[in-house]
């Protein structure tokens, strides 16, 4: 390699002859004119002349000397500098590029050799351009270069251009160099592709954090005290701190006060262990709110693995943690009270059972509340007053009860107490007082001054139960006992409670199996016109002929069809049954009656009842007129409007209308105006006494000349001697049905009724109060017919 031409260095370095030839001049000139001078200032010039050859001879011998010890050390230090500099170039990584000013090429090193892929003499003699492009070309910078006095340089970014046609950026720092007669621009060339992409992708870093919706804070750790160097806007968004108020700051000022916090102390832990960590803190902006910082901390390692900074990013998830919170609020209370749920009582019971199994102190009271008659109240004034009402027991219960207690609704009107912490019997006996004792006072709601009672049932752990369930199904028992016993009292459960509950299970599983069996089947009893004495219609009255129980009456398991829906499938049943059978009679030529047949409800608030009903009479091919359909006052008041566009639908097709128990409800007589009925059946309750109890008496007249007035008749239920059928005959009641003319028959015997026309002689009646013999007689006439009376 030609170390001459890798650059203009070489230019320095004098020729080692010349210096030496120079110096010899030098030193004879110094001689020379010594010699010229000396004589004129001593006076003795034939001595100098003398030397003066001497001299030159002494120079002729010293050129050797010279040239060993002056002129060779000084070129070989020159040459080692040179040299120096040569490997230099050599080993620089940066691309030495010399180019004369016309753009030719004289030599590459071989960083630049690597850089371009073309060997030093390759390159020599091509024109720059071929290797650095740039806009107007070379000339531009080395012009620029070569334009001013001295060295310059300068630098410029370029692409620059492989031998295999990749380009790459390229840093180009020229100087233009001036030796002598000698000019050339040297280029250090750098490929700076790498260091491009690196800005440019700390440009996307930097842009990413500065728009980041997390808070990104870097601290310092080098110096051990975390003291933040950069936030990004996030941060200054989330906190309300500028940028400049935080920096230089321990980020712990975001705490405030708030110290006492476990995941601080983990934080504290990550930052001490140097490692990254995941931390939900309590955290304060600038205008002192809280916010929830859910914190990611990472710590950054330079190349010997020391934590240089640590990187922390912010995340402000209060709107999450309400939401969060919100979400568990739901899932564990009662939307409309506010009161823990279902959920919740269970988990807080099972706590309380588990702590109390484990200390084995005293015993936990769990007490079943439920309104009495809250339905009823529900149905007359409205879902609002209702949910209000709910929400008014629900405070009062709250604060009838200590800090420790937990008062829950499950849903409807039911809700469940527990007093974790009873020390006798008699505290629990207290609080169940206190309980009912909340009732005593009326709930005024809507303009409504509302009287309501409750019933409860009480269960203690552990001696009735040592499950969560147990606890509960017990409390359940006692309550439905408490509620047998006349409602508005507590009851403690007993082993035997569970016993009936356990038949009522068995009892509405066997319902299922006797609708799939036909195990039901219909009496019939008569009803007798008090004009004639003859059978003016019969009423259908469900049986259910139980395989082991035998005949079951409808008070044992109609009110639990009704409460499971099993009354729909079995009043379809009774509704067509009946029918057929009414036709049956009529076809085999008995005179017409009426049939009257039962409704609940729950069957009168099927949205298909109009349907049913009619198709149960197309099927069965029964006239309208001969079919009365009974519902009790209750059931209409509840419902008021409602009821009046069914009626008045039944009505329209023919069906007559009879309000059963009447008296026993809260009747408007608004709306018994408006009702089509035509029949008010007096409940049996007021006829018992009529005629000893004044009353009763009062009250039957009244219901009587309403009737009549409201242009409807009136049917005495449930009569049972001769006294009572003078007093509804005297005061104008069309109609009687009691044990006293018939009992229920089965559908045999009460045809054979019909066909012997049997009838109630009311000869006794006409003539005044009965003899014994007219009596005995009308009783022997009832007693002789069949008789479907139930064995439970
Ligand atoms: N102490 C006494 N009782 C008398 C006398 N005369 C009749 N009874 C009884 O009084 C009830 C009259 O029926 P209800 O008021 O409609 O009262 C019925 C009715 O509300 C309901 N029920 C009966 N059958 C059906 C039905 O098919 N569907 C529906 N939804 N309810 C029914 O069950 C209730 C009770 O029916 P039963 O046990 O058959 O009881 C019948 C009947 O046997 C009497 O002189 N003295």
């Amino acid at each position: 390699m030609d170390f001459t031409k890798i650059s203009a260095l070489h230019y320095r370095l004098p020729s080692p002859v010349r210096q030496f030839i120079v110096l010899l001049s030098i030193i004879f000139l110094i001689e020379m004119l010594l010699m010229a001078v000396l004589p004129q200032v001593t006076g003795r010039e034939v001595e100098f002349k003398d030397a003066l050859v001497d001299s030159m001879g002494l120079v002729t011998v010293a050129a050797p000397f010279l040239w060993a010890f002056i002129v060779r050390p000084l070129r070989r230090t020159a040459v080692a500098a040179v040299f120096r500099e040569e490997v230099l170039l050599r080993q620089m990584v940066d691309g030495v590029i010399t180019f004369g000013e016309d753009g030719t090429i004289r030599s590459l090193n071989p960083a630049a050799e690597r850089m371009f892929g073309y060997r030093d003499d390759e390159a020599a003699g091509m024109a720059i351009d071929c290797l650095l492009s740039a806009d107007g070309g070379y000339f531009r910078f080395a012009v620029q270069a070569s334009g001013g006095h001295g060295t310059r340089q300068l630098a410029y970014e370029l692409e620059g251009i492989r031998r295999d046609g990749s380009r790459f950026v390229a840093d180009l720092s020229v100087s233009r160099i001036v030796f002598e007669d000698h000019r050339a621009v040297i280029g250090i060339v750098r490929d700076i592709t790498a260091r491009k992409r690196d800005e440019q992708n700390l440009l996307v870093f930097k842009r990413a954090i500065e728009s980041s919706v997390n808070g990104i804070t870097i601290t310092d750790a080098t110096n051990g005290e975390n003291l933040i160097i950069y936030v990004n806007p996030a941060f200054e968004r989330m906190t309300g701190y500028a940028g400049h108020e935080v920096l230089g700051k321990n980020p712990r000022f975001l705490r405030g006060d708030d110290r006492d916090q476990v995941e601080l102390r983990k934080l504290a832990m990550a930052l001490e262990e140097r490692r990254e960590g995941y931390f939900v803190l309590r955290n304060y902006r600038k205008d002192g709110s809280q916010f929830m910082n859910e914190l990611y901390v990472a710590p950054v390692r330079d190349r010997d693995g020391a934590v240089t900074n640590y990187i922390g990013i912010m995340n402000d998830i209060s709107d999450q943690r309400r939401y969060e919170e919100q979400l568990v609020y739901q899932a564990t209370h009662d939307p409309l009270t506010g009161l823990p749920n279902r959920n919740l009582l269970q988990d807080r019971l099972g706590q309380a059972l588990a702590l109390e199994s484990f200390r084995r102190r005293n015993p936990i009271g769990v007490m079943f509340l439920d309104l009495d008659n809250f339905k009823k109240i529900n149905d007359t004034l409205g879902h609002t007053v209702g949910d209000m009402l709910l929400k008014a027991v629900a405070n009062r219960l709250r604060n009838c009860v200590r800090g420790g207690d937990t008062v829950s609704r499950l849903g409807g009107d039911e809700y469940i107490l527990i007093l974790p912490n009873v020390k006798e019997m008699h505290d629990v006996t207290t609080v169940a007082k206190k309980l009912l004792g909340v009732f005593s006072t009326p709930f005024l709601l809507m303009g409504h001054e509302l009287y309501i009672t409750a019933s409860i049932g009480i269960t203690l752990f552990p001696s009735d139960g040592d499950t969560v369930d147990a606890l509960l199904k017990n409390a359940d028992a006692a309550m439905y006992h408490a509620k047998e016993q006349g409602k508005n009292n507590y009851q403690f459960y007993s082993e035997e409670m569970n016993t009936r509950v356990f038949e009522r299970m068995a009892l509405e599983t066997s319902l299922h199996r006797a609708i799939r069996q036909h195990e039901f089947l219909l009496c019939y009893q008569p009803r007798v016109d008090l004009r004639t004495g003859r059978i003016s219609g019969v009423e259908a009255l469900v049986r259910w002929n139980h395989p082991e129980m035998g005949l079951v009456p409808p008070a044992r398991f109609i009110p639990l069809a009704e409460e499971t829906g099993l009354i729909v499938p079995i009043g379809e049943w009774v509704l067509r049954t009946a029918c057929a059978q009414n036709k049956a009679w009529q076809d085999a030529g008995l005179p017409p009656l009426r049939m009257a047949v039962n409704l609940s409800a729950r069957q009168f608030r099927q949205e298909n009842l109009i349907q049913m009903v009619a198709d149960a009479l197309a099927e069965t091919g029964l006239d309208p007129r001969w079919l009365e359909l009974e519902l009790t006052e209750s059931l209409l008041m509840e419902r008021a409007e409602q009821s009046v566009s069914i009626l008045r639908s039944l009505a329209d097709m023919g069906i007559d209308i009879a309000v059963d128990d009447f008296g026993t409800g809260y009747s408007s007589l608004g709306y018994l105006k408006r009702f089509p009925i035509t029949n008010l059946k007096i409940d049996q309750s007021f006829i018992r006494d009529i005629a000893s109890d004044p009353d009763d008496a009062i009250l039957v007249r009244t219901i009587i000349t309403m009737a009549h007035g409201l242009g409807m008749k009136t049917v005495g239920e449930g009569v049972e001697s001769l006294e009572q059928i003078d007093f509804l005959y005297r005061h104008g009641c069309e109609e009687v049905q009691g044990y006293y003319f018939s009992r229920p028959l089965t559908a045999e015997g009460c045809e054979e009724l019909l066909r012997e026309e049997r009838f109630l002689d009311l000869r006794a009646l006409r003539d005044g109060l009965p003899g014994q013999r007219s009596e005995e007689r009308i009783r022997a006439l009832a007693s002789s017919a069949d008789d479907c009376r139930v064995t439970a």
